[in-house]
């Protein structure tokens, strides 16, 4: 990803980072998703009483996305306090990949990178043409 994208993403997942509301983990995860028109959209994890009813940054940031009617997106990065970048949840990376094959950096607090993709983090991930195999 191109750096002056990745500093603007990384500034924007940061500050969405302090909007989560995680105060049963007290895990906070922040995410910034760069459209192919060149719109932001920012997610933060919102979690609940019914733990199971929590919603992850990166889901956040993609449905906020998806609200707006941007379904095309150029770069997504994701930010939490881990030792190492960031390794985003199943669920997240099912959506994640429901969108094309875009970039995507996790990251931590301390600047460390893992640069990969949407298609990279779900190998051999099911796509809505299963549904159509069997017609
Ligand atoms: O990539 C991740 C991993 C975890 N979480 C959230 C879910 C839950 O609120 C908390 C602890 O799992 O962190 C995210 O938002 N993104
Ligand atoms: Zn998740």
């Amino acid at each position: 990803m191109d750096k002056k994208i990745f500093n603007t993403l990384y500034e924007k997942a940061l500050k969405a980072r302090e909007n989560a509301y995680a105060p049963y983990s007290n895990f906070k995860v922040g995410a910034a998703l760069l459209t192919e028109d060149n719109e932001i959209f920012v997610g933060c994890n919102v979690e609940n009483a019914s733990y199971g009813l929590s919603i992850c940054a990166e889901r956040n940031a993609i449905f906020s996305a998806n609200a707006a009617g941007k379904r095309k997106y150029k770069g997504l990065v994701v930010v939490a306090d881990t030792e190492g970048p960031v390794s985003p949840c199943g669920a997240c990376r099912q959506v994640i990949y429901e969108f094309g094959d875009y970039e995507v950096v996790l990251t931590n607090l301390q600047g460390d990178i893992k640069e990969t993709t949407s298609k990279e983090l779900l190998p051999y991930g099911f796509n809505g043409d299963d549904l159509n195999e069997k017609k």
